[in-house]
């Protein structure tokens, strides 16, 4: 196995990418995509149009009806048949979702679903899982005496925060965010997204960010792929697509934000 090293370069790469449930058309269509440890990557589009299910595919959460993922140059399927490469790919490709509340064992304090994956991918026990989940808790700026609660006795924005620790507490090289601030106020997104930012940045971690809101998108990726009934239609810098839409679905998409022109002025919408 490559890149298990902190400072390793990984790659997932998606290729003629689709996926049908029982419908005629399907969610995703012939998709194809790179995403690396160096990465921002924001996947945009109107509910329904294929964002989740890309994303679930790229780590191994639905299996493909056609086309490949790979990671670091191995079949995805093949990686995820053992238990080692399960543990492998896990240690370094992490997924968030945003539903925090079915995603959290209720019975479970906040600090025992952190360490989990520290203890279960990394092999850390006692005093150092508990260290490393303190500093990953203090990086999202989570007070650490929040962490001996249960799921259900904090708010929706700090416990978002815990399950972004929990992806983050093994330091992977990809993150896959799935409509992550969505649900919550404009005020705890700007902080999510702030420090989410900052965090891929200093530690080098790719980051695939999925949202059907554009200034949260234009704010946290450097890239962009517009999608729509399950394909790609546009696919760019973030400047170039905010700034020169070329498809008529991204101009339509940006003219809900009439009146803001550029980048700048999409982020400052998303993190105020
Ligand atoms: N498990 C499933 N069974 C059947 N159809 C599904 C399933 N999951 C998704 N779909 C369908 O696939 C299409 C794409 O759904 P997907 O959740 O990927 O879209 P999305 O862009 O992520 O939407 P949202 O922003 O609402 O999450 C939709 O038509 C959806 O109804």
């Amino acid at each position: 196995m490559t890149g298990t090293g902190h400072d390793a370069y990984a790659e997932i790469v998606v290729e003629h990418l689709g996926k049908s449930f029982q419908r005629a058309v399907p969610a995703v269509n012939d998709i194809g995509l790179t995403v690396t440890s160096d990465s921002a990557i924001g996947i945009v589009g109107e509910s329904g149009s294929g964002k989740s299910t890309l994303v679930r595919m790229m780590c191994g959460l639905l299996s493909p009806s056609t086309g490949t993922v790979s990671y670091n140059g191995l079949g995805l399927h093949q990686m995820l048949s053992t238990r080692g490469g399960r543990r492998d790919f896990r240690r370094e490709v992490q997924y968030v979702a945003q539903d925090t509340t079915s995603s959290f064992d209720p019975r479970r304090t906040l600090r025992d679903a952190v360490r989990l994956p520290a203890m279960r991918l990394l092999g850390m026990e006692g005093v150092a899982a508990d260290a490393r989940v303190d500093e990953t808790l203090r990086s999202l700026e989570l007070d650490p005496s929040l962490a001996d609660r249960y799921p259900s006795e904090v708010s929706g924005g700090q416990r978002q925060r815990f399950s972004i620790a929990r992806a983050l507490v093994v330091k992977p090289r990809i993150l896959l965010c799935d409509e992550v601030v969505s649900a919550l106020d404009v005020s705890v997104q700007g902080a999510i997204l702030n420090m989410l930012r900052s965090y891929c940045e200093t530690e080098h971690c790719g980051l695939v960010f999925v949202s059907h809101g554009l200034p949260a998108t234009a704010f946290i990726a450097r890239d962009m792929l517009v999608m729509n009934n399950g394909v790609v239609i546009e696919q760019g810098t973030t400047d170039e697509i905010v700034e020169r839409p070329r498809d008529p679905y991204t101009i339509e998409l940006l003219d809900a934000y009439r009146g803001i022109e550029s980048v700048d002025e999409l982020a400052v919408a998303a993190a105020s």
